[in-house]
């Protein structure tokens, strides 16, 4: 659960003296505090203890003294179900981190631990719903690039994105891939590369989304020493690794309205300059954006350049919600079960009609990536190699509740009580900001991701509900 308070508690479960001073001062470089417990009953111990309420993560190491790992983490989370846990595992610990994850692990992180990999994982469950540690780079290679023969879907409106994507791809103009989030814009985009001319150019992605905005223009032009504070060696341009190949611009609608005048520059001129640099260099690449949002609002509001816009969209396309090619869930579904079934520790898997027409009747606000994340959750769990409409349980109490399927444990989904758990499991009341959040997502997955929707029934303003949304970590295509 996200937090706003300005330090996070995370508890380090490990037996190693010298690895808890590791983990400790590593989370701290993140801002974490942490506390200690040797063993996993002790960790056990603590958590109902005032400092184990208070705690935003765990971090346990497979090897802790005590219950298997995987009795551990079911423990934890019939105690809390909501708390984040990750679980650290040997370098090859694939089928102990399945155990896991089964058990009811939000993620794992595979030795040797690279601090960058493990803050970024820790900063993220507990800022999203979603598995983003080794977990994410796993189901990650579902993303192998597909070639447009390969993306599935045969609804008219994909089809006719899909005619328009094949034949941009040959050309060397700009393209926009329009979409809500999780629609495929990233395939999609990787695609008209693949099937581009300069296919055996680089292809070099900048996600405007995950980057502070403030850096994104360093990271498209680059800098030299010195540029500004915190710069303190040259760095290269993404867009001049592009050169000779390709750029995917993601979530476009997040780049700062300083960097969109150079973008223009750049469009305009074909040089590029890096930041705090006197020199220009020319540079052909062939720039591929995305962007969830409506632009033409933000034109409109003042927050996107119209003739950026303009020279962005040369030829532009928007991938149609999963909703509106339910015909398509079925084979994707198919496609995924096997991609997923060839991951490590995995194997084959099968699929029954009824549970393919149980997805293909589901709302799927998150679309395919969240289709993708559900399977592979139940995959994950189910105990046969054939998934059955009880593996989505949760999903067939949404359908009959006129909800969606809840990214966290707190919100009662099995069909017996469809609302939000205000108490924890020893008596006491949740804290008021974990509560809200649940709140949100139960009005997102009602109105079926509508937002003004979701602000009206809430009965705040949209900007608040954004606001909310970001300070509570609430990830709205989980
Ligand atoms: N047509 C498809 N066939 C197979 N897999 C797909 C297809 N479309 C999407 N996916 C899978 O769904 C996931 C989400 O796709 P992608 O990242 O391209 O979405 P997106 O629209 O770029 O999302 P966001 O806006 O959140 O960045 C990916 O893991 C991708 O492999």
């Amino acid at each position: 659960m996200a937090s706003t308070r300005d330090t996070r508690t995370v508890m380090i479960v490990d037996s190693e003296p010298a690895q808890q001073r590791f983990l400790s001062a590593l989370v701290s470089r993140g801002g974490w505090r942490s506390i200690v417990a040797g063993d996993t009953d002790t960790a056990l111990a603590k958590l109902g203890t005032q400092e184990g309420m208070g705690l935003d993560a765990v971090l346990v190491d497979q090897g802790t003294p005590g219950v298997e790992i995987a009795e551990f983490v079911s423990q934890l989370r019939s105690w809390r179900p909501a708390l984040p846990l990750v679980v650290i595992t040997m370098r090859n610990g694939v089928e102990v981190a399945v155990a896991a994850m089964r058990a009811g692990a939000t993620d794992f992180v595979q030795k040797p631990i690279a601090p960058d990999r493990l803050l970024g994982a820790l900063d993220r469950i507990v800022n999203s719903s979603g598995p983003q540690g080794e977990l994410r780079p796993l189901t990650e290679k579902l993303r192998a690039p597909l070639g447009f023969e390969e993306i599935i879907g045969s609804s008219p409106n994909f089809r006719s994105a899909l005619a328009i994507a094949a034949k941009a791809a040959r050309a060397r103009v700009p393209v926009m891939i329009k979409g809500k989030p999780g629609t495929g814009k990233e395939v999609f985009a990787r695609a008209i590369h693949a099937a581009s001319p300069r296919s055996r150019g680089a292809l070099v992605m900048v996600d405007c989304s995950a980057v502070s905005p403030g850096l994104i223009g360093s990271g498209l032009f680059g800098h030299e020493r010195g540029a500004f504070p915190g710069a303190f060696d040259r760095q290269i341009g993404r867009l001049v690794q592009a050169d000779g190949g390709s750029i995917i611009i993601d979530h476009v609608e997040c780049i700062p309205l300083e960097t969109q005048a150079k973008l223009v520059e750049f469009l305009n001129s074909g040089e590029v300059q890096m930041i705090g640099g006197t020199i220009r260099q020319t540079v052909d690449v062939r720039i591929i954006s995305t962007s969830a949002s409506p632009l033409d609002k933000l034109i409109e509001a003042g927050h996107f350049r119209e003739d950026l816009y303009y020279a962005l969209t040369a030829a532009q396309f928007t991938l149609p919600s999963l909703s509106e090619r339910r015909g398509d869930v079925g084979p994707l579904a198919r496609h995924l079960i096997d991609r997923i079934g060839g991951l490590p520790g995995m194997g084959s898997i099968g699929v029954t009609d009824d549970a393919l027409r149980l997805l293909a009747s589901y709302a799927w606000p998150g679309n395919v990536r969240q289709l993708q994340d559900v399977l592979f959750r139940a995959a994950v769990a189910s105990k046969t190699d054939v998934l059955t409409s009880a593996d989505f349980g949760a999903i067939d109490a949404a359908l009959s509740g006129g909800t969606v399927p809840a990214s966290e444990g707190n919100i009662a989904i099995n069909g017996e009580a469809i609302g939000v758990t205000l108490y924890l499991p020893d008596g006491n009341l949740r804290p008021l900001e974990e509560i809200e959040a649940d709140v949100i997502r139960l009005a997102i997955g009602h109105y079926r991701g509508r937002m003004s929707e979701v602000a009206r029934r809430l009965g705040i303003g949209r900007s608040t509900l954004y606001r909310k949304l970001s300070d509570l970590g609430i990830d709205t295509a989980a």
